[in-house]
């Protein structure tokens, strides 16, 4: 869906609501909110930092952060409740993410709530939970002053739990800790109290116990984001300072930055300027999230808000940014460390005529994500296309689906690779595409090292598992094994939490599928950067009648070599379709072939016309026919079909 429609939707909603505009909230207490007139946006100067509060919800995947985001909105009147009960998941707004039921993009909204009689602005950023998506979170931590941490009272803490954990500790915000789901039969609400004591040190009198599905207990979480959350400071007097923390596209008032304004007032028609680019803008327009944009006449200390200035590149919008009036520099806010393609992959049209309508949908696409890396790339088997770099498989998953979904594209896209460092004897160079990969056995590529990049992985198991993973880690490469108990002193069955550094490049694949089957689904996984490792890698070719197919190039860890090179060839063997002649399917590094399959001509029954006897007339036919194949193979190119290619690249490995 286009930010385009979604303006209007925001405008119909507006309009359609019965009291339009902002709804005020009973607090269970104060029973003094009333409904004034809707159709006014809301008085911005009422909101002093003091009557702010700046928070994001985190938590481990699917532990229900969008359903309590939904029961905030609802219970601050910002949205209507829904009569069947029905979790709208009303921040996932993109089609991926409601039909995966995955938050992709962190999204903003402000509600209004009345607490000790004073109206309340709450801005709540709602946070990715899939670990591809940590940028995102860390991005919407920088603009809060606390974090809602949720752990689900049936499944308890889990890896990305305590990853977000620290990052919101790392930044000094406020935690409010929650047990979510205590509806369900399953929940344990003391015994997760007592893990999430013993993992942060967190005071079980401190927890607030909630079903975000139900509602009960939702409303306490109100009352302690304003009780707890430390305001925003910031001064009215003081110049302009903006921190720009996300960007959308729309696509007829090009990029709308949201910011999070530190100091000063910033209004329409205010001239501006960016501490990255140094470009000026005109503030057209401002206003919040409610959660869809409601337009105001400011924005102030402490608040969160949209504005739109005419900027026409996504680029413009430098995430981390901070923006000041023309001719009132400031200080720039520390930044953020730029997100980092972790996954690249080739993006082909299947009707190659298609590559620049493909090329104008990526550009458009990466407007909204801005993670996503783009390179122009050209295949001789699949022509002309574009490599990709994503934060990981899912995000590629994603934008893939995005790209089907929202711009009709009919793509292939290649295996995943991760950047490989390759030092040579003067310099140092990343490689993410396996066809620049060097010939290491090459003695004239002049390669010193190569190094990959390695993670530091967790995952949390329950003790009976272990061994799988033990042994799931060790056939994926892992070093530096460790583990502890993680309920140490709880009396219950006993989890394990597990580290080790892995190969991105092994986590690329099927590890985490391989991580929930083998832990009937009880292991949860999170991961981090952890730089660059020695490792002995090689480029495996495969070669259909003798001659390499540059689409089909992977680089493997010489451990495993052979048994790739058989099953590809295999998998290969499977979906070619048969030719005219003889085709060998081979797998090979450098010069050596490591495996082989022969995929068997198709035989034009030459001899069909010909009757009764005439056996030397028959084999003459016959060597005739031999002969035309053996010539046919020589000069022949092995017709690949994009179908072929779909099925190959879509189970790799
Ligand atoms: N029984 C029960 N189910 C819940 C509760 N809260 C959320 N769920 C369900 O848990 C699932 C995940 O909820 P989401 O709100 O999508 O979780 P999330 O943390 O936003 O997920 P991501 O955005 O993918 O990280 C959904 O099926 C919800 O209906 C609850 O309090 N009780």
């Amino acid at each position: 869906m286009t930010t385009v429609s979604r303006w209007h939707r925001a405008c119909l909603k507006v309009l359609e609501r019965p009291s339009c505009g902002v709804i005020y909230t009973r607090s269970r207490y104060y029973n003094t909110s009333t409904r004034k007139d809707a159709s006014k946006p809301p008085l911005m100067e009422s909101f002093t930092c003091d009557l702010l509060r700046n928070f994001s919800i985190i938590a481990h995947i699917d532990h229900g952060k969008s359903t309590l985001a939904d029961r905030l909105l609802e219970l601050t009147g910002t949205i209507q409740k829904k009569q069947s009960g029905k979790n709208e998941q009303v921040l996932d707004k993109l089609k991926v993410e409601r039909e995966r039921g995955i938050t992709v993009k962190a999204q903003t909204a402000s509600m209004i709530y009345t607490f000790h009689g004073k109206e309340h602005m709450l801005n709540l950023i709602d946070t990715p939970g899939h670990v591809d998506f940590a940028w995102e979170v860390s991005r919407s931590l920088a603009a809060c002053q606390g974090a809602l941490l949720l752990v689900d009272a049936s499944q308890g803490v889990q890896a990305q739990s305590i990853s977000v954990f620290h990052n919101a500790r790392e930044r000094g915000l406020t935690i409010i800790p929650i047990l979510n789901k205590i509806d369900l039969p399953a929940a344990q609400p003391e015994r997760i109290a007592a893990q999430m004591q013993s993992t942060f040190g967190i005071n079980p009198s401190d927890i607030i116990h909630i079903s975000a599905k139900t509602g009960k207990g939702v409303e306490s979480i109100l009352e302690a984001i304003v009780d707890r959350i430390p305001p925003p400071v910031g001064s009215t007097g003081a110049p302009l300072k903006a921190f720009l923390f996300d960007s959308l596209y729309d696509r007829y008032r090009g990029v709308i930055s949201l910011v999070n304004i530190q100091e000063g007032i910033l209004r329409r028609g205010d001239k501006i300027t960016s501490c990255h680019t140094r470009k000026k803008y005109e503030v057209t327009e401002l206003g919040i999230m409610h959660p869809e944009e409601i337009s105001t006449d400011s924005l102030r200390p402490g608040q969160v808000g949209y504005i739109a200035c005419n900027m026409k590149e996504s680029s413009e919008a430098h995430i981390g940014d901070t923006l000041h009036r023309v001719g009132q520099p400031v200080e720039p806010m520390p930044g953020f460390q730029p997100a980092k393609a972790m996954v690249f992959a080739g993006v082909f049209p299947v009707d190659s005529s298609d590559f620049p309508k493909l090329e104008e949908s990526i550009k458009r696409l990466t407007l909204t994500d801005r993670s996503v890396t783009v390179q122009r790339e050209s295949s001789s088997a699949l022509g002309q296309g574009c490599r990709l770099g994503f934060l990981g498989t899912l995000h590629m998953d994603v934008f893939r689906q995005r790209l089907e979904d929202e711009y009709d594209a009919n793509i292939i896209i290649t295996a995943p690779t991760v950047p490989y460092k390759v030092i040579y004897r003067d310099r140092e160079v990343f490689v993410s595409n396996p066809t620049e990969f060097p010939e290491t056995s090459d003695t004239a590529s002049r390669v010193k090292e190569i190094q990959e990049p390695v993670v530091k992985a967790s995952i949390i198991v329950p003790e009976e598992y272990f061994g799988d993973m033990m042994e799931l880690c060790f056939s994926h490469r892992a070093e530096d094994l460790d583990h502890r108990y993680l309920d140490a002193g709880i009396n219950t069955s006993s989890r394990i939490i597990l580290t080790c550094i892995l190969p991105l490049s092994e986590i690329v694949t099927d590890f985490f599928d391989q991580l929930k089957s083998r832990s009937s689904g009880f292991a949860s996984f999170d991961y981090e950067d952890a730089g660059y490792r020695h490792s002995d890698l090689a480029k495996m070719s495969f070669l259909l009648n003798s001659k390499p197919v540059d689409a089909l190039a992977i680089i493997v860890h010489r451990s495993s070599q052979d048994t790739i090179a058989r099953q590809w060839v295999k998998k290969l063997h499977k979906v070619i379709p048969r030719q005219m002649f003889e085709v060998p399917i081979q797998a090979a590094i450098g010069k050596k072939i490591l495996a082989r399959e022969t995929l068997s001509a198709l035989r034009a029954d030459v001899t069909a016309g010909l009757y009764g006897g005439h056996y030397e007339r028959k084999m003459k036919h016959l060597e005739n026919q031999k002969e035309g194949k053996r010539k046919m193979k020589k000069m022949g190119s092995v017709d690949l079909p994009q179908e072929a290619f779909f099925d190959i690249l879509s189970n790799k490995k």
